[in-house]
């Protein structure tokens, strides 16, 4: 299918409005990977900054006119305002700034609402709708094309409406291509927005775009329904980033168009792009990715309810809104309390392990995993524990790597104030009774590196495995008022991770048995690899 061409605009403010979120700051090298990601969806218009305004921007224009960015999709946009009230177009240093960043496309921002025009520009209506026409007819002169953006337009609107279109009418008589509504402070709902939308494309024709920013939420929603209403151009952010609550996240905008609305927005080999460039994109901003964001969030399409996943089992379309693949994105079955027995027959296919003929592992299991859950266990990150769970129940694995005999932690706090940790572990491998002593900066320190003392000459994969990730947490609502530890350990050998817990009232305790069930499970898939090979 073929996009619409410039029928409808796709046009990104990431790196404009994007950067206006606190805690951002792009780089100009940011810039120009952010602008090549963006690109290479396929986004009809990517807005790279205010030149003039930022020497970033400035820079960022200057390296991408240089041939720093060569862009195979989009046009590259410049943001600015409008002369100034009483001043000169062709003598304003923003407006040649904006010339000067060789942009083909040029987005004027200027104020919509008669409030705003009073106060904050101190200027009359006649002066602010001369300093609209002036600066786009100017940059339309030298063969620019321009969008105009509506500062606060919907406000605007509802307390005066024929300033607002005044506004409107001054851009398009300069020759403005798009007139963008602006939701500025980002108060709108989407049936009042969708409302005035249509009601302006009635009563001018032109042709509206919608920037909507997400104060109630509402942004992606209030896009959308900008779009039913007549708007043929949306402005998005990548993950919503913008300003205080953020702007119309471009993936979930982008995603409702094409698989709810039926428009091919972008090229089709675009959409399975999208989880990957979401996560790239944020990893660029130093923003951890939401994972609960739709469409592209690791939890997206992830079902933890035991009655989704039997219906999931018979088909997964009946708990999905879309193939998860369409984004690129993948469904999970998180097994928790909340499991039933569908639940862990999905999950065991995961694992290659077929529950569906052992009915009585499968109900064991359930009632397993529930108890243990109530107890403060926690199998939602620890596949891995969860793999051998059900493995035990079908009596498939193989006795564990090492038996333990005991083990011993001490803690010496010495006169000069170094703090250090002894264990000795003793455990029965390959047949002989091996005793073993380590120290380390911490007890569960001492205690890995003991128990790796006494196991590497016995096991070759040991010297592979590290840890990568130790978390705990206290569990205060467990038992009453004692207090038990949840320990998640998640380890690698080099080319795989796994995750494994343990729980007890004991933190060391907890944190041997999530390090055992590491071992094992590195175990168990060293043997089928043996098996395999
Ligand atoms: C809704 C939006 O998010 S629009 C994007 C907003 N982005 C930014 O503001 C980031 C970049 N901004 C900047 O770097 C600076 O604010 C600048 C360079 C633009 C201006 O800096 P300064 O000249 O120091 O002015 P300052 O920021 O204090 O005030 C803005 C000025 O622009 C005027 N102004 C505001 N909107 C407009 C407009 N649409 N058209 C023309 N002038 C405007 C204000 O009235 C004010 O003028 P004044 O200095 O005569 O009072
Ligand atoms: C232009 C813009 O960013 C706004 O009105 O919110």
């Amino acid at each position: 299918m073929t996009t619409l061409g410039d029928s409808f605009h796709v046009y990104d403010t990431t790196l404009r409005d994007g950067a206006q979120r606190e805690g951002i700051s792009y780089s100009v090298n940011d810039k120009l990977v952010v602008a090549r990601l963006l690109d290479s969806l396929g986004v009809g218009f990517i807005e790279g900054g205010w030149p003039g305004a930022l020497p970033k921007d400035t820079e960022f224009f200057a390296r991408a006119a240089a041939g720093d960015l060569e862009l195979k999709h989009a046009q590259l946009v410049a943001f600015g305002a409008t002369r100034k009230a009483g001043a000169k177009v062709h003598e304003d240093q923003q407006v040649r700034a904006l010339l000067d960043s060789r942009a083909p496309v040029v987005t004027l921002v200027a104020k919509s609402d008669r409030r705003h025009i009073e106060r904050a520009l101190r200027t009359d209506v006649a002066e602010n709708c001369a300093m609209v026409k002036d600066t786009v007819r100017f940059l339309v002169g030298e063969g620019r094309r321009v969008f105009l953006d509506a500062e606060h337009f919907f406000d605007g609107y509802a307390f005066d409406p024929d300033t607002a279109l005044r506004v409107l009418e001054s851009a398009v008589e300069g020759g403005a291509d798009v007139v963008v509504l602006c939701d500025t402070n980002g108060g709108q709902l989407p049936l009042g927005l969708s409302r005035t939308v249509a009601d302006v494309v009635a009563r001018t024709g032109f042709r509206v775009g919608i920037h909507c920013q997400d104060d109630t939420s509402c942004a992606v929603a209030n896009t959308i329904a900008a779009v039913q209403a007549g708007a043929t151009h949306v402005q998005c952010t990548a993950n919503g980033y913008g300003e205080r609550a953020g702007n119309a996240d471009l993936f979930a905008v982008v995603g409702n168009l094409v698989t709810k609305l039926g428009m091919p927005v972008l090229p089709a080999e675009s959409l399975p792009e999208l989880t990957r460039v979401s996560h790239a994109l944020a990893e660029i901003a130093n923003i951890a990715p939401d994972t609960h964001q739709a469409y592209v969030g690791s939890s997206a399409f992830a079902h933890k309810a035991g009655l989704h996943a039997s219906a999931i089992k018979v088909d997964p379309e009946l708990y999905n809104h879309i193939d998860p693949e369409a984004v690129g994105n993948g469904m999970r079955v998180l097994v928790t309390e909340m499991a039933g027995r569908a639940s862990l027959e999905l999950k065991g296919r995961e694992f290659g392990i077929d529950l569906a003929r052992k009915p009585e592992a499968l109900s064991s299991a359930v009632r397993k995993v529930k108890e243990l859950e109530a107890g403060g266990w926690s199998f939602e990150a620890a596949d891995a524990s969860l793999e051998l769970l059900l493995r035990g129940e079908l009596s498939e694995l193989d006795s564990p790597p090492f038996a333990l005999e005991s083990y011993r932690v001490v803690l010496d706090h010495r006169s000069d104030g170094l703090i250090v940790s002894e264990a000795t572990v003793k455990v029965h491998v390959a047949g002989e009774r091996v005793i073993a002593t380590a120290e380390g900066n911490g007890p569960v320190h001492a205690l890995d590196a003991a128990l790796r003392k006494a196991l590497l000459p016995h096991l070759s994969w040991l010297d592979r495995v590290e840890l990568n990730d130790y978390k705990v947490r206290i569990l205060t609502d467990q038992h009453g008022t004692d207090a038990v530890t949840r320990v998640l350990v998640e380890s690698t050998d080099g080319e795989r991770e796994w995750t494994t817990v343990g729980v007890h009232g004991n933190i060391v305790e907890a944190s041997w048995l999530a390090l055992c069930d590491a071992l094992a499970h590195k175990a168990m898939r060293a043997a089928a690899d043996l098996v395999g090979s």
